[in-house]
């Protein structure tokens, strides 16, 4: 059995090419047609089901949660001009500066 994978960075790029070739009837069109509070709101939406779905389902149903918010992050990332790089640089930055659990410093004065 073949199993399918699709890289965020591939799902990311696909998102920009309907934000400059917006296609008719895509649901990525749509969002970015409404605009900016109508992916805030899905984003919150889809937050909210992911952690109901974290107490309550099964992994299947938990998963799939999960795969919607990371597409609706991906939508506002985009709508924000921020590229998944940026977020893989932030997070490359932080590498092995979490070592502490207690008596540690916000993330912000590091
Ligand atoms: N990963 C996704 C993805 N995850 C969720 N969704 C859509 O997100 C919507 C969420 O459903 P909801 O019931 O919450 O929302 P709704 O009632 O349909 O709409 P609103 O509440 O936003 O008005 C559904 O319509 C899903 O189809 C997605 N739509 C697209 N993608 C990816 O984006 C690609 C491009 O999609 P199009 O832009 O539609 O061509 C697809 O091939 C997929 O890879």
């Amino acid at each position: 059995m073949t199993e399918e994978k699709q890289d965020l960075d591939e799902l990311y790029q696909l998102i920009m090419d309907r934000k400059r070739n917006p296609i008719k009837g895509s649901y990525t069109d749509y969002l970015f047609t409404k605009g900016l509070d109508k992916i805030l709101k899905k984003v919150g939406e889809e937050s909210t089901e992911v952690v109901v779905a974290a107490k309550n389902e099964s992994d299947p149903a938990f998963i799939l949660e999960v795969a919607d918010l990371a597409y609706h992050v991906l939508v506002l990332l985009a709508e924000r001009g921020i590229t998944v790089d940026q977020i893989k640089k932030e997070l490359a930055g932080r590498e092995g500066k979490m070592s502490k659990t207690k008596e540690r410093d916000d993330i912000e004065r590091w």
